[in-house]
């Protein structure tokens, strides 16, 4: 053996059923807040990439929404933007969460990975909230699902075994030179990014089947000087499916947009480490997820 390991680089993302805790995971990895996490499924959809930089490794992080049944056409197209990520990908972590039992959705997003040239590893999340011995059996379940190259129980919220699994996965990398310049930790446009964590303000709080209707497109992302300090004015459009929905996203006499304003405008300036002009309006586009047009322009 060699004292020193070759350097590596390349892909990897998580995947697994809806709330299996792959965006929490993403983010706990790298440490900022790039991706969506929300208690409801189906939140994530865009790809978003975060980068790792260690002294052996840099390791660049997909992140997918979930595969679902597609329903509609944003269904149909999420599912295909979930597969295309999953072939580009040099790992790809199965995620199972150590709280619920292997299921037929496990078992289906198994086989699917499992005809990938990716390495496959399964990784059993929220460990913070089961028994030793249920996390035992679970650990077992999920061993007997496929022949994976690891298994690594870890949680997100905790942190336990994260930098561990960080390791697994970095071994399984390619050799490689460095694909990305060394500050760099997302190559995702700073506009999406915004979008996203408005959309998360908006999607707090509300039920059903709104979460699903709300699109967020930023139309201009300005930098300007006032008071002698650098700031970002930033114009969003939210957009909803029907009247009803903007109602609902708007308050009464304004409030909830109010907090929406608030809490996206508190968030993006973390994320920009600037301050922030925020001005945000809420439309109406019938039906967006069925009409491939409108689908389109609100970026999908
Ligand atoms: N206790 C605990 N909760 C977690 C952990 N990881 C994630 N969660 C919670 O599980 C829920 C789902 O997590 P996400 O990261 O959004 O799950 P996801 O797999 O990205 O979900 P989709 O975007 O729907 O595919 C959220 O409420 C998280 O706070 C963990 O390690 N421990």
């Amino acid at each position: 053996m060699s004292d020193h390991e070759p350097y590596r680089a390349g892909f990897a993302c998580f995947v697994g059923r809806p709330n299996a805790g792959k965006s929490t995971l993403t983010n706990a990895i790298i440490g900022s807040k790039i991706a969506i996490t929300s208690n409801r499924p189906q939140t994530t959809r865009h790809v978003v990439r975060g980068i790792l930089h260690r002294p052996d490794s840099q390791l660049i992080l997909v992140d997918t929404p979930g595969l679902h049944r597609p329903r509609t056409l944003l269904g149909q197209r999420l599912n295909d933007l979930v597969r295309a990520t999953w072939s580009e990908t040099d790992v790809v972590g199965l995620c199972v969460p150590a709280d619920e039992k292997v299921g037929p959705g496990d078992r289906l997003i198994t086989k699917e990975i499992e005809e990938l040239k990716a390495k496959v590893i399964a990784v059993v999340t929220k460990i913070d909230l089961v028994s030793k011995s249920d996390l035992a059996r679970r650990l077992m379940e999920v061993a007997e699902m496929a022949p994976f190259a690891d298994v690594v129980p870890c949680s997100a919220v905790s942190g336990e075994n994260v930098e561990t699994l960080v390791g697994v996965i970095s071994k399984l990398l390619p050799e490689s030179p460095q694909l990305y310049p060394d500050h760099m930790i997302t190559d995702e446009p700073e506009r999406v990014m915004v979008a996203e964590l408005i959309r998360e303000a908006a999607l707090e709080g509300v039920r059903d089947e709104l979460p699903h209707s709300i699109a967020v497109v930023v139309e201009e992302f300005l930098d300007e000087e006032s008071e002698g300090a650098e700031r970002k004015r930033i114009y969003a459009d939210i957009y909803v499916e029907r009247p009803s929905q903007k109602a609902i996203v708007i308050g009464k006499g304004g409030s909830r947009m109010k907090q929406v304003g608030t809490q996206a405008r508190r968030e993006i300036a973390k994320l920009l480490g600037t301050r922030v002009y925020l001005d945000l309006h809420v439309r109406v586009a019938k039906d967006w997820q069925r009409n491939p047009k409108l689908l389109q322009r609100l970026g999908f």
